[in-house]
């Protein structure tokens, strides 16, 4: 908490002397024009003054669209002080006894000046103009592709830190059009890290003229800045930050409360902490475009949230700051949804391996002290993974069977599946997408089957004999037949479960509508599973009636895949049957057995009026 680290409250003595302005910021670009960063003119005041000109000017009736305009007007509008949940916080009664808050003792965000927020509500309209630009603007491009000159006009934006996401981040806003100044502590050293469109100076002159300023240090830093309190006052601090797994374990206040506790006169908003440097730098792409924002202040929200779409990114309005903290955790997270399934094919490997290590390699070594241990690597392992597969897309069409023969039972759809068929249904797709997995590392180990050594002899020792036997042709029409059947048969559930990992793809899947996201994962997925079915029995053939195939008394593995599997599809085809899919239809249009509402379809209410009068 804020009262733990003692930030002094004489904000004035803690204030690192103002560098002599100029000294080490980036080379100022001729184009400048009105907005001087340099030279004499370049100190803090000079800036901001340029600044609030600029942003009124732009404020006045320049921005882009209709809908930016109103946004902005909305964003400029005048904030009841007592709006903000922050006024409770940093209240009065806090500053006054000196607790950990840094700067002025009686100030809260009740007391934030309309003027900085109206200029954060102008910043954000004036970026939302410049949204359908393209990210990285042409007049930014230096000849050599790096990032030279920001135009006059742009709104600015402060940067604190000049670390890996500070950089990346730099960069994005500069070519998303905005003018940045970094704050270091040693802009000297850090200078040259930014392109030259950057201005790079000390942190209390970078803080001084932008309404938005972004944080990017780590937590346990925040309390070095408390000597700037007093410039930051009123101004929107951008958390980024992340905790690792053990702080965010250890503490329950989130980093961005930590900053709202220690700067109770600014407004703080948590943003970007799920965006990696990487993708800052590299620019969004599909899979990770949304940035969770939260903040107890909308406007302030608001603003941050026309940044991100400004820099390409998806705002997800997350709430009040108290989400920070689940925000914080997002990227902590190692594959969300995946540990179940992922357990449950391990598992099933575990076991298959197992029981196909007893029947291929431990029995006969027992029985006839063959050493087929060479099996272990390939072959036990291909044998293993077709019956993950199977089980495992058998496992995705279950849930849905027991849901509809729970209804069918329950009479209404209107009553919750308990938790652990809640539970599976929901982790479908990832189970869907283990079985394809396991069936593609099928496919590519049966291709790599003739390249071992294993095959290789033994196609050599059945030549030798077969010359010995003084036999020419071998031919068995049954086995030719069975094996072009088997194997046309697994690619084309192969290929039919390609399609629907493709499909499951959030930017596929988002391109197609209801009906046809339901026929590929459902209608294609059941015949997927068919197909597997007869590749399955086709492999099988009759060795599931002959005895030598019962080793150890262990059936063969193939007989025991198909349990599952068999009980779905005749449970599906037993669904299909007109007395079951009627009442099933019925329920599943809100029809109830004995319940209050009472679902008549419209053939049961025409077959009605002509029967009333029999
Ligand atoms: N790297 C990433 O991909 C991501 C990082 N983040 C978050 O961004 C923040 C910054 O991360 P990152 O850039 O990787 O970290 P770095 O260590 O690379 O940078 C941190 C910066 O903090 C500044 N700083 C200010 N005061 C201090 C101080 N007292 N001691 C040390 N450094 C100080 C330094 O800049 P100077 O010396 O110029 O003052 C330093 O460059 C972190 O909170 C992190 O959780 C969030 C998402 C992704
Ligand atoms: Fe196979």
């Amino acid at each position: 908490m804020a009262a733990d680290l003692g930030c002094p409250s004489d904000e004035g003595s803690h204030r690192p002397a103002r560098p002599r302005p100029g000294s080490v910021a980036a080379p100022e670009p001729a184009r400048w024009g009105g907005a001087r960063r340099g030279g004499a003119g370049r100190g803090g005041a000079d800036t901001g003054r340029d600044v609030g000109g600029r942003a009124r000017s732009v404020g006045g009736g320049r921005c882009g669209s209709p809908i930016a305009r109103g946004r902005g007007v909305r964003a400029g509008g005048h904030v009841p002080a007592g709006r903000s949940p922050r006024a409770g916080r940093g209240g009065a009664g806090r500053g006054a006894a000196g607790g950990g808050a840094c700067g002025p003792a009686t100030a809260s965000s009740a007391d934030l000046p309309p003027p900085r927020l109206r200029a954060a509500g102008r910043l954000a309209t004036q970026m939302s103009g410049e949204m359908d630009k393209p990210l990285i603007s042409r007049r930014l491009v230096d000849s050599d592709g790096s990032l030279a000159e920001a135009p006059s006009e742009a709104p600015k934006v402060g940067v604190l830190g000049s670390g890996d996401f500070a950089r990346s981040l730099v960069t994005r806003l500069l070519g998303s059009g905005f003018s940045v100044v970094v704050g270091s502590r040693n802009p000297k050293r850090t200078a040259g890290l930014f392109p030259s469109a950057a201005q790079v100076t000390f942190q209390a002159e970078a803080v001084d003229s932008p309404d938005v300023i972004f944080v990017a240090m780590f937590r346990e830093h925040y309390s070095s800045l408390c000597g700037l309190s007093d410039q930051l006052a009123g101004k929107i601090l951008v958390d980024v930050s992340n905790p690792t797994e053990q702080e965010h374990l250890r503490r329950r206040e989130s980093n961005a409360e930590y900053l709202a506790s220690l700067f109770p006169t600014c407004t703080v908003v948590k943003a970007f902490n799920v965006i990696s440097a990487w993708t800052l730098q590299s620019g969004p792409r599909d899979g990770n475009r949304q940035v969770p924002i939260c903040s107890d202040h909308p406007e302030a929200k608001r603003a941050v949230s026309e940044m991100v779409q400004a820099m390409g990114f998806m705002p997800m309005d997350m709430g009040s700051l108290v989400s920070a903290r689940e925000v914080e955790a997002m990227p902590l997270r190692l594959l969300p949804g995946w540990k179940v399934p992922a357990l449950l094919a391990l598992g099933l490997f575990i076991f298959f391996y197992v029981y196909n290590f007893v029947r291929d390699v431990l029995q006969p070594y027992v029985r006839d002290g063959k050493s087929k241990f060479y099996k272990l690597p390939v072959s036990v392992v291909n044998t293993t993974l077709p019956c993950v597969a199977y089980v495992l897309l058998s496992l995705v069409y279950l849930p849905g069977v027991l849901a509809a023969a729970l209804q069918l039972h329950r009479g209404t759809k209107y009553r919750r599946f308990p938790d652990w068929l809640d539970h599976w249904l929901q982790h479908r797709k990832q189970i869907g997408l283990l079985s394809f997995f396991c069936a593609a590392l099928h496919a590519l180990y049966s291709f790599c089957l003739p390249l071992g050594r294993v095959s290789r002899y033994e196609v050599v020792n059945l030549a030798i004999k077969q010359v010995l036997a003084n036999k020419s042709h071998l031919w068995i029409e049954e086995e030719v037949w069975r094996m072009e059947i088997y194997l046309s048969l697994g690619v084309l559930a192969l290929g039919t479960l390609s399609l629907l990992a493709v499909t499951s793809l959030p930017s596929i899947a988002n391109s197609l509508n209801w009906r046809e996201f339901s026929f590929v994962q459902s209608t294609l997925g059941f015949v997927a599973l068919v197909l597997s079915t007869l590749h399955t029995l086709t492999y099988g053939w009759t060795r599931a009636f002959e005895d030598s195939h019962y080793k150890f008394y262990l059936p063969p593995t193939f007989t025991l895949t198909l349990l599952v599997p068999c009980v779905v599809i005749l449970a599906k085809g037993l669904f299909l049957l007109p007395c079951f899919r009627h009442r099933l239809s019925k329920i599943r249009r809100g029809w109830e057995k004995d319940g209050a509402i009472k679902f008549t379809l419209p053939m049961d209410h025409a077959l009605a009026q002509k029967t009333s009068h029999v």
